[in-house]
C-alpha cells in the first residue's frame, strides 16, 4: 500500500498553480495518471522519487515513512527503491545494453538478474550492443529493464512511450504489463494517450491545475 499527500505550490507559465493530492494505492497497481499539460503529472512522480521536495504532506510506502514534512523526514532518491522511465531514453552511450544493467544493481546483488531481464525483454543477443546501434523501441526496452534491476517497490513510467511509433507502442505497453503481472510491481503510468491508458490500467487518476477530479474505472472515465 502507498499513501500520498503531497502539497506545493508550483509555478508555471500561466501563473502559480497549487498542487494538493492524496491517494492510496494499492499493492501490485497498474494506475494510469492523466491530465492535460501542466496539470503537475510529472511533479508528482518526481516528489515520490524524491526529486521535488513538497512544502507539507506525508508519503509511506508499504509501512515505510519516505517523506514527512511533520517529522522532517525526507528519504534521498537513492534511499527510495524506484524504477523510473521517461520518454527520453536516457541509457549510457558508452556502455553496452548488459553494462548499462549491471550498473543498476546493487552491490551485494545477485548478477544473474541482469540475464534474467535481457532474455525477458528478449534483447539477451543485443546485449554486448551500445544504445546507439538500438531503434527507439529496443532503447526503451533497455531502459525498462534497467529500471527493474533492483527490484523496486514502485515503477514510475512518464510518458515511456509517447516517443515510438504505433507498433513499438503496443510492443513495449505488452512488456510493461508482463513486468508488472509478473513482479506484482506497484506501477504508475503517466500518458496522455486515453486508449493506452485504458488498455493498460484498471484505474486512473486525473490531474487537473494540481488536484485529482476522479479516481476510478478509465472505460467510465473516458466512455
Ligand atoms: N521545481 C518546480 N518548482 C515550481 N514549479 C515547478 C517546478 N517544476 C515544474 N514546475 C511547474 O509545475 C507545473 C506542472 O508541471 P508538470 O511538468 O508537473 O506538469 P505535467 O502535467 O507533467 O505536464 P506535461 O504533461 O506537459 O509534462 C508547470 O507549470 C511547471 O512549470
Amino acid at each position: 500500500m502507498i499513501d500520498i499527500e503531497f502539497s506545493k505550490q508550483l509555478f508555471g507559465s500561466e501563473g502559480k498553480m497549487h498542487l494538493q493530492t492524496a491517494c492510496h494505492i494499492n499493492k501490485g497497481e497498474l494506475v494510469g495518471l492523466y491530465g492535460p499539460s501542466g496539470a503537475g503529472k510529472s511533479s508528482i512522480l518526481r516528489m515520490l522519487a524524491g526529486l521535488m521536495k513538497p512544502e507539507s504532506g506525508k508519503l509511506t510506502v508499504e509501512g515505510e515513512t519516505w517523506f514527512d514534512s511533520r517529522e522532517k523526514i525526507n528519504l534521498k532518491p537513492q534511499k527510495r527503491n524506484i524504477g523510473m522511465v521517461f520518454q527520453e531514453y536516457s541509457l549510457f552511450p558508452n556502455m553496452t545494453v548488459r553494462e548499462n544493467l549491471v550498473f543498476a544493481l546493487n552491490s551485494n546483488q545477485n548478477r544473474q538478474i541482469v540475464d534474467d531481464l535481457l532474455e525477458m525483454i528478449g534483447l539477451d543477443k543485443l546485449a554486448n550492443k551500445r544504445p546507439a546501434l538500438l531503434s527507439g523501441g529496443q532503447k526503451q526496452r533497455v531502459a525498462l529493464a534497467r529500471a527493474m534491476v533492483r527490484k523496486p517497490k514502485l515503477l514510475l513510467l512518464d510518458e515511456p512511450l509517447s516517443a515510438l511509433d504505433m507498433e513499438m507502442r503496443a510492443n513495449l505497453q505488452q512488456y510493461i504489463v508482463q513486468f508488472h503481472r509478473n513482479f506484482e510491481l506497484t506501477t504508475l503510468l503517466v500518458s496522455h494517450d486515453a486508449s493506452e491508458i485504458q488498455r493498460m490500467a484498471k484505474r486512473v487518476l486525473v490531474l487537473e491545475k494540481g488536484c485529482f477530479t476522479y479516481d476510478g474505472d478509465p472505460s467510465r472515465f473516458f466512455g
